[in-house]
């Protein structure tokens, strides 16, 4: 089939290299002209494992295409998916303007039927909007193009994007067109081939769909959290705890991992624009306030440890940070934990020698060039002279350091672990003070 895909970003580039990958022919489209420049040179924008190698493959065999040029892409697909960013607006709700913006666009250049697919996550009735803006612009062009709009909201994690999208839970269609879901079938049968993955619902469910399941998640783990601080102050162990809870099938292991905070593009501004969504309707939504508001607070734990610990003092102190991507596998920043942890060291006087395996580039572009951040080349390169070290993501490559190296090569033998990577009482007993999130040493 012929695929245009709006947006380059995560879940552009991933659903067209995808696509591409399964025999799909795709074109993929973008405003940012230095982006399509680099991919078409075969440099990719974000670090995703497994992408690089399907970009380049498949655009070298030509079925997947890159271009600035949005009449081009619209005059190339059957199925044309809307996958630019839905940043917070200032009141929490989704900012549309870019998936409207995409709407217009097709509306103008659209000479043959096509279904248009939002594939952004986007608020429950967002799809009426697409549809009245092709209306609105086809009235203008005084032209009658027969198409279609249905919602694919995309479920794929980030730093295992590529085998998300390549092997889904589920592939969510919102529809109530026989075209559509004919069109869904065909392009989604590579997917399809053992388990129907397809699920067909009206298309507000399908647009409220993707904010329950990234809200229970979310929820899943300011759970953990507010349990994980009460077990600190109850002088309990929250591993344990979690394991004794993980046990229970209804309950599971996943998604309940303690930590400094859930962070991304996605959890924070996704419970917030459903927050929003419900009170425009005129409902309170409790429960996924006061999720937003645990997280909040999770993220500052970090700093409260470290200030507590130095009895704040913490003026002319250095800190070695491991990991600062949001979570592990990926180069994203955006609302990551370590961002709260190092503006609040700063502020109260401190340094930061960090290291983190891939987003580095992200965060010198983030923070430019100051003498309070020292971004090192080796992990072991920013114990140095540090009076503790804090982990903030837990990158495989720092689950079995040398804890002898760390404990002599820091000024006070300290470690504040974000992700509860390690044993407390293994590390303490080799001489080095620990603190995790709701531990009972
Ligand atoms: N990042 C993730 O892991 C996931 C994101 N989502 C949702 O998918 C949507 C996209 O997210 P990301 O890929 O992370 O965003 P992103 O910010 O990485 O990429 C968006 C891209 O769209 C481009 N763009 C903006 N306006 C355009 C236009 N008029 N025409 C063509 N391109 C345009 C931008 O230049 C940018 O390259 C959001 O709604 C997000 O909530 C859903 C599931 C997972
Ligand atoms: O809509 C989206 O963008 C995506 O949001 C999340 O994916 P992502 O944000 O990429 O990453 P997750 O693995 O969900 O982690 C999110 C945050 O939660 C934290 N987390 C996760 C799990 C856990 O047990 N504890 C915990 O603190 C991670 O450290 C990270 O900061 C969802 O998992 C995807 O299904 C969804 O498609």
């Amino acid at each position: 089939m012929k695929v245009t895909v709006f947006g380059t970003g995560y879940v552009g580039l991933v659903t067209g290299a995808c696509l591409a990958e399964v025999g799909h022919s795709v074109m993929c489209v973008d405003v940012d002209e230095s982006k399509i420049e680099n991919l078409k040179n075969g440099q990719i924008p974000i670090y995703e494992p497994g992408l690089e190698s399907i970009v380049k493959s498949n655009f070298s065999e030509g079925r997947l295409k890159f271009t600035t040029n949005a009449e081009e892409a619209v005059a190339f697909g059957t199925v044309q998916f809307i996958a630019v960013g839905t940043p917070p607006d200032e009141d929490g709700s989704a900012d549309l303007r870019y998936v409207l913006k995409v709407a217009e666009t097709i509306g103008q250049y659209l000479n043959h039927e096509a279904v248009v697919v939002t594939k952004s996550t986007v608020p429950v009735g967002t799809s009426d909007k697409v549809r009245a803006q092709l209306d609105s612009v086809f009235s203008t062009r005084d032209v009658s193009v027969p198409y279609h709009v249905a919602s694919n909201p995309e479920f794929l994690k980030e730093g295992a994007a590529v085998s998300d999208f390549l092997k889904p839970d589920r592939i969510i269609v919102g529809t109530n067109s026989s075209f559509v879901e004919s069109a869904m079938q065909e392009l989604y049968a590579p997917f399809n081939r053992n388990h129907d993955r397809l699920m067909f619902m009206d298309v507000r469910s399908a647009e409220l769909t993707k904010y329950a399941a990234n809200a229970m998640l979310a929820t899943k783990i300011s759970f953990i959290n507010e349990v994980a601080n009460i077990a600190e102050y109850v002088g309990a162990d929250i591993e344990q705890v979690r394991q004794g809870i993980g046990s229970d099938p209804r309950i599971g292991y996943q998604f309940i991992y303690p930590g400094c905070g859930y962070g991304g593009s996605c959890f924070p501004k996704d419970v917030k624009a459903l927050v929003s969504t419900a009170k425009r309707v005129g409902y309170q939504p409790e429960l996924l306030e006061a999720v937003e508001s645990v997280n909040g607070r999770q993220k500052e734990r970090l700093f409260d440890k470290v200030n507590n610990y130095f009895n704040g003092d913490l003026k002319g102190r250095t800190f070695a940070i491991w990991g600062l991507a949001f979570k592990p596998k990926t180069d994203d920043m955006r609302e990551a934990s370590s961002r709260v942890l190092m503006e609040a060291l700063w502020q109260a006087g401190a340094t930061v020698k960090a290291y983190d395996p891939e987003a580095m580039q992200e965060t010198q572009r983030i923070y430019g060039s100051r003498e309070d951040l020292q971004l090192m080349g080796t992990k072991e390169a920013c114990l140095s002279n540090a009076d503790a070290l804090i982990i903030c993501t837990e990158w495989k490559a720092f689950w079995a350091p040398d804890f002898e190296f760390i404990k002599s090569s820091l000024n006070e033998p300290l470690i504040v672990d974000g992700r509860n990577m390690y044993n407390p009482f293994r590390l303490e007993e080799m001489g080095l003070k620990y603190i995790g999130i709701g531990r009972s040493n």
